[in-house]
């Protein structure tokens, strides 16, 4: 039986119009790509690559210009199916009279989640994130790296079964980091997918079944992690070597 794509983007192409000064930005131009259940895929590239741009499409927080594209099987505009996606933002901003434990239980109202479940799963994220002794404190006497961690429970809050992490290692320490790594891998467990945006190559290298890379708006390539370390003489290389490849390839 053929699985239907988690996600499915089909020839997706933005430009934003500036009024001051009046110009347009070409921001991703035609890029396809699919994420079948069950997959971790990374997206990575350079700044300014349009992989935001792409999470925004995703998450229906912004409209392409053309192309179409597909969640859970639905076009994009479909906001039903935004329920069953969990995400991570690189710069969380959290209202900061909340308490983490407060935010959580908020989160999970919004998302219309039963009431009985929030209230297991709320201390349950709170201790798997490392902050259960600071859950009733509020979020202004909160580090970066504790709203990152707030983050991540907030993006697992929902049981997803699509997880977008948008530079999930962004201000975190190395157990923060660890942390990640074991919700990224408890999904793939789980059978659920995983969207992971990153700079680090390693966190791609280690996690990722398939990789896209972006450069300048375009997908210049797709395919596995293990085939792009492979490379095509079989010499084996890191991650951090071939995507310096594609950033300087577009450069010159
Ligand atoms: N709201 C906007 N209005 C105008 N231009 C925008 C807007 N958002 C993004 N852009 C432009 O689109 C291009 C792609 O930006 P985007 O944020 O998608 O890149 P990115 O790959 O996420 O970069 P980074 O790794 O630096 O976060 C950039 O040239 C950026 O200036």
């Amino acid at each position: 039986m053929a699985t239907e794509p988690v996600l499915e983007f089909d020839k997706i192409s933005k430009t934003y119009q500036d009024p001051f000064p009046r110009r347009s930005i070409d921001a991703v131009h035609q890029v396809s790509f699919r994420v079948q259940p069950g997959e971790i895929f990374g997206l990575v590239g350079p700044n300014r690559a349009g992989k935001t741009t792409l999470i925004k499409i995703l998450l229906t927080l912004c409209q392409p210009t053309s192309g179409k594209a597909f969640r859970f099987g639905k076009p994009i505009t479909d906001r039903s199916t935004l329920m069953r996606v969990g995400y991570m933002h690189e710069n969380q901003a959290f209202p900061r009279y909340w308490t983490a434990h407060g935010l959580l239980q908020y989160y999970g109202a919004l998302g219309f989640l039963d009431e009985a479940i929030v209230r297991d799963r709320v201390p349950q994220l709170l201790k798997q994130v490392g902050l259960a002794d600071r859950a009733h404190e509020p979020i202004r006497r909160f580090s970066k790296g504790m709203v990152q961690r707030l983050a991540l429970a907030q993006a697992l809050l929902g049981n997803p079964d699509l997880l977008v992490l948008d530079e999930p290692a962004e201000g975190l320490d190395l157990q923060g980091r660890q942390l990640v790594h074991d919700a990224v891998r408890q999904q793939k467990q789980a059978g659920k997918t995983v969207l992971l945006v990153s700079h680090q190559p390693s966190d791609i290298e280690q996690l990722c079944d398939r990789v896209g890379v972006v450069v300048g708006g375009s997908l210049v390539h797709q395919g596995t992690v293990a085939d792009l370390l492979k490379g095509k003489s079989g010499t084996p290389r890191s991650m951090e070597t071939v995507l310096r490849g594609f950033y300087e390839q577009t450069r010159s």
